[in-house]
């Protein structure tokens, strides 16, 4: 580990930038290289010539990653760009005056958020495949290996809560419990830590429940709990109790999220489900409006019937707004939340209307804590750096060595027999933070 401009440059962040985002580059051109044909049928030489071009700049984009030349301005003319450029010039200033920021010598987070919109500017540079999603044909792979874990999720919440109104309270609670951690161990499935390789959910996502809950290294679900008890109790007819979720991955941990979200509706616990997803294609596997509305229909034309009536129930929530779908161009950028209220004050001013609002993933926690290396016993709160829109927590597996908010020594047990437990996606954390 070394010290650079009071970012610690970590050696797990080092291997990600300069092995893991090389192969990820390596397969969307391999996609592209693959999908030559569908170019072609679909916008003749001009697809073709497309096709040619975004392959070119990704292959000198990977170059310019693998020997640390220095990051550029974006040009592509989206709404994004000022930010993007006014960030660089940010960490210009955060060098002194002949050093230009470089893949190798910035923070992790930045570089990577980056790679992924230089991704993002090579299609959009490259007219009629400007809206191609490079990852989509890896998400819907994810999507279909999960098949099984995916039936047993829709089977359970159709079959088992099919009479959720007879529930008493301690039932309820079981199964709020039950749904956050399936919706916690479904952000295992992340194409972006296993660099595109397969990594659907295998196992009843039910049935391992037990096992996994002694790696919940902190577990806030009480809280969370009587934050939504307590809310129901008080709610008068016409009020409304809103969660938010600010989503991760496309594919099973989608589902697992919807599933959660079904339940707290059918449960009454909530009255609308406001969902947060992304604007382009982003970490590989991470959720789109495009992604959104093809797993809803995909599960209703599923030939499960449970699948099938998931599916249709949850079109039904949309369409009467108790289901809402969110995108802002926020989520990505490479800035830390705690700069939401100045960066995005539309969206900080959205948030401060929920209730609750559950981010999920390991993204979304680094940008929670600024992705520094903090103590793991400084509290989340502190963590936070005052960014509370409103109660929220965060339901992410470690993959990335950041933590806070834990017990004395409770991160120094690992550092002996698991030297990897911050980045294998093995432990989990529930982390609330409840007010200002
Ligand atoms: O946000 P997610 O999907 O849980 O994880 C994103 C991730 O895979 O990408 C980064 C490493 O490349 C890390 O933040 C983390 O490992
Ligand atoms: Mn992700």
């Amino acid at each position: 580990m070394y010290y650079f401009d009071s970012f610690l440059v970590r050696s797990f962040a080092y291997f990600t930038i300069k092995d893991r985002l090389p192969q990820i580059l390596t397969r969307v051109i391999d996609t592209l290289h693959r999908h030559k044909n569908e170019f072609f049928e679909e916008h003749g030489e001009k697809g073709i010539e497309a096709e040619k071009n975004t392959i070119s700049i990704l292959s000198k984009l990977r170059n310019e990653l693998q020997t640390d030349k220095p990051l550029v301005p974006l040009d592509d003319k989206l709404p994004d760009v000022p930010l993007w450029n006014q960030y660089l010039e940010y960490q210009q200033n955060l060098l002194d005056g002949n050093e230009q920021p470089s893949w190798f010598q910035s923070p992790w987070l930045y570089v990577e958020c980056y790679m992924y919109r230089r991704i993002h500017e090579a299609l959009v540079h490259n007219p009629p495949i400007d809206d191609y999603d490079v990852f989509k044909e890896a998400k819907i792979e994810s999507f279909f290996e999960s098949q099984q874990a995916i039936i047993a999720l829709c089977t359970y919440l159709q079959e088992h809560l099919k009479n959720i109104e007879d529930l008493d309270e301690k039932q309820l609670q079981e199964e709020l419990f039950k749904l956050l951690q399936v919706s916690l161990w479904g952000n295992k499935c992340d194409l972006s830590i296993s660099a595109g390789e397969d990594n659907s959910q295998k196992a009843s996502p039910l049935k391992s429940l037990d096992n996994l809950k002694t790696l919940i290294l902190v577990d806030d679900m009480e809280s969370i709990w009587s934050l939504l008890i307590n809310s129901k109790k008080r709610r008068t007819s016409i009020e409304v109790t809103r969660v938010d979720i600010v989503l991760d991955n496309a594919g099973y941990e989608l589902i697992t999220d919807l599933i959660l979200a079904d339940f707290l509706l059918s449960s009454k616990l909530v009255t609308e489900i406001h969902f947060h997803g992304k604007c382009i294609p982003w970490y590989v596997s991470d959720t789109t409006k495009q992604d959104f509305n093809w797993t809803i229909k995909q599960l209703q034309s599923a030939n499960n019937r449970w699948m099938s009536r998931c599916g249709m129930n949850w079109e039904g929530s949309i369409k009467k707004g108790v289901l809402v779908y969110h995108d802002h161009i926020f989520w990505t950028l490479p800035h830390e939340f705690c700069s939401m209220a100045q960066v995005a004050t539309d969206l900080y001013t959205e948030l401060q209307k929920s209730h609750l609002i559950i981010f999920k993933g390991d993204l979304n926690y680094r940008k929670l804590t600024g992705d520094r290396k903090w103590e793991f016993t400084v509290p989340f709160h502190q963590a936070l750096n005052k960014f509370h829109p409103a109660p929220l927590c965060s339901l992410r597996t470690l993959k990335s060595d950041v933590q806070v908010g834990l017990k004395p020594g409770q991160g120094e047990q690992f550092v002996t027999s698991e030297p990897d437990w911050m980045i294998c996606g093995k432990y989990g954390v529930v982390q609330f933070d409840a007010s200002l």
